[in-house]
């Protein structure tokens, strides 16, 4: 295989879609395929994210109706057979609605949205999302989102760690996992976990929107780059 087909989810409300394409098409060997939500077809795609916005308005509940898109019966396969799927922002919120992911999130600690650039920690850079990060390493990644709050019971979060599935924790800019940078209340300060296979990643904070220096960071691009190489591999 010699390029990367890169299909970007688009649902009613999505509105990190363009962004999201914007990166992804912006690595050398990648070809991105536009899928919208009513279709079937996953038009040959080698990784599939949803990203980010506010599919169905967030009514009831951030992404619960989007899962019920036609889409997402493939997406679910596809992930089901090991590919790689990524879910950023409300595309973790669809992640965790269908199931791929465990837990829930909610409405931010102090009921506010919360737009701004926070500190985030590799907890895990043995994924191929995260394969060229350092461990441990402290990124500079913007958030936008009113339900941020990531919740699960102990023995839920205790299994997480366990099976290494905690890969990306809120931090300050040292990576000391304090209360105050864990801005929206997350428990355990989870910012972004992936599923015992670690073929599926949902995250809060945008890595399209830190994938060049003009926009503030580039922190983001080697999320990108990682899941290109470990296609091509
Ligand atoms: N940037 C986004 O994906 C928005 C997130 C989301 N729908 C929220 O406000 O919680």
């Amino acid at each position: 295989m010699d390029t990367v087909t890169i299909g970007i989810v688009v649902f009613p409300g999505s509105n990190c879609d363009h962004d999201t394409e914007f990166a992804a098409a912006s690595f050398s060997k990648t070809t991105t395929r536009m899928l919208w939500h009513k279709e079937h077809d996953l038009q040959g795609s080698d990784v599939v994210i949803l990203p980010g916005g506010f599919s169905y308005g967030d009514y009831l509940r951030a992404g619960s109706i989007a899962k019920f898109s036609p889409i997402m019966q493939e997406v679910v396969a596809f992930a089901r057979k090991g590919h790689p799927v990524l879910g950023i922002c409300n595309g973790f919120q669809v992640l965790l609605e269908c199931g791929l992911l465990e837990g829930a999130l909610s409405r931010n600690r102090d009921k506010k949205f919360i737009c701004r650039h926070m500190h985030v920690k590799v907890e895990n850079n043995r994924t191929m999302f995260t394969s060229l990060y350092n461990e441990s390493e402290v990124l500079n990644l913007p958030v936008a989102h009113g339900e941020g709050n990531y919740y699960a019971p102990k023995e839920m979060i205790d299994s997480l760690e366990e099976h290494d599935q905690i890969v990306f924790r809120y931090s300050d800019a040292e990576g000391s996992i304090t209360e105050e940078a864990n801005l929206n209340g997350s428990v355990s300060a989870i910012a972004g976990i992936s599923n015992r296979e670690k073929n599926v990643l949902g995250l809060m904070p945008h890595p399209e929107r830190a994938s060049e220096p003009l926009l503030g960071s580039n922190d983001g691009s080697r999320m990108f780059e990682g899941l290109i190489e470990h296609v091509l591999d």
